[in-house]
């Protein structure tokens, strides 16, 4: 199913999920968003997200008619000879009325089906531009961008300005290919956008499920569930190539690791991990700023450690998380890095995105975190 544009400006495409956050997403395209979308003269198209995995699968099976359309409505043709010149891009504008999960869904419906194809090649590449309407629970990647509500974020549609959105890649290995040391043996599982998560948040999101119900509340229920059982996560981190740490006695980011050498480890943390954070995001919902150094568009996975701490050193770090003070805390670590492994001794999970991932344990089940650089999969960005 393509699209026909309607004029020589290609359609907005509309992605609302109705389901998001308090559920308010119609409403919020028929109150705000249509009447300036019509005023601005703006054609648009509505995909409804009818259920969990909707949004992802229409991408998947509609993006390349969708980039097939696009090109030809931009495609040059020359009068004297007939001969169509196609162009070597085209931006694809894609408005989601929702949360997180929404834009995650999309980045990774419309890479699984163009990445390594000519979707996405040195001959052509798309460019993708999110405005993201905040209408989800967390609204981590609009809440980042200090986007105040869906006024605010249509605002800055209409203004036009654009940043990069980066995503890490989270790799897995078969254990086929790790036993027999293929080259190249990592395979990208999932993108995200926002954060991978191991231990306490991981727990905490995993449960805030059933409290679904209560909005943004549900959160700080599935926490406090948590935190009053708390538990230490086996697992050790592997940093590679470059690293920066967050150095209290200067306030300021200092180097720890400047080769991009990936033939070892350039700092390890042992663990246990009582809350481990690797993320794109400075808040991961409003008033909850994790990982205040973060930047959606620099070439910089930020993460969050804290080893081994009792339930006071938790509680005093999620006080001082509002304004980003507890990464001046001493039990707190940041550091920014590119490559990161996590292994566990044991199975476990870990949530990406808001999504679970099973861990299998050893060397042979290690995850990976890139900050991915391949141009044919860094091609998306937002309004800001
Ligand atoms: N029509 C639908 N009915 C039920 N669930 C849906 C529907 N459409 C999409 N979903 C699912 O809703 C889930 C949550 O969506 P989304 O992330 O947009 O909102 P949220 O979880 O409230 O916000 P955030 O991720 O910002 O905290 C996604 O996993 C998505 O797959």
């Amino acid at each position: 199913m393509g699209i026909i544009p309607t004029s020589d400006k290609f359609p907005l495409l509309v992605v609302i999920n109705p389901n998001s956050g308090q559920k308010l997403g119609l409403q919020i395209f028929e109150t705000t968003i249509k009447p300036a979308l019509d005023q601005a003269g703006k054609s648009f198209r509505l995909i409804e997200s009818s259920s969990q995995g909707h949004a992802q699968s229409y991408f998947l099976d509609n993006i390349k008619p969708i980039l097939t359309d696009l090109v030809q409505s931009l495609s040059v043709v020359d009068g004297a000879t007939s001969s169509v010149t196609p162009p070597t891009s085209a931006t694809l504008q894609i408005m989601v009325i929702g949360g997180d999960g929404t834009v995650h869904e999309i980045v990774n419906g419309i890479l699984q089906s163009i990445k390594d194809s000519p979707f996405a090649s040195d001959m052509f590449r798309p460019k993708v531009e999110f405005t993201i309407i905040p209408a989800g629970t967390g609204n981590a990647i609009s809440t980042s961008l200090g986007i105040k509500d869906a006024q605010d974020a249509l605002d800055r549609f209409l203004a036009g300005k654009t940043v990069p959105m980066r995503m890490m890649a989270v790799s897995t290995r078969s254990k086929k290919d790790f036993e027999d040391a293929v080259e190249n043996q990592w395979k990208v599982l999932v993108y995200t956008v926002v954060v991978n998560s191991y231990g306490l948040h991981c727990a905490t999101v995993f449960d805030a499920e059933e409290f679904r119900h209560l909005g943004n509340e549900r959160f700080r229920q599935a926490a406090m569930k948590n935190v009053a059982n708390l538990k230490q996560y086996e697992g050790r981190l592997d940093f590679y190539g470059p690293v920066q740490s967050y150095d209290r006695t200067s306030r300021m980011l200092t180097v720890v690791a400047r080769l991009d050498n990936r033939s070892g480890s350039t700092l390890t943390l042992l663990g246990p991990f009582t809350y481990l954070l690797i993320t794109k995001q400075a808040s991961l919902e409003p008033g909850f700023t994790p990982t205040p150094l973060a930047d959606s568009s620099d070439e910089w996975m930020d993460v969050l450690a804290v080893q081994n701490v009792g339930q006071s050193e938790i509680m005093q770090m999620f006080d001082a998380t509002p304004n980003g003070q507890h990464i001046e805390q001493e039990k707190v670590e940041y550091f920014k890095a590119k490559t990161i492994e996590l292994e566990t001794p044991n199975q476990g999970r870990l949530c990406v995105d808001g999504e679970f991932l099973p861990i299998h344990g050893g060397s042979e089940g290690r995850i990976r975190f890139e900050i991915d650089s391949d141009p044919n999969t860094q091609i998306f960005s937002v309004f800001v």
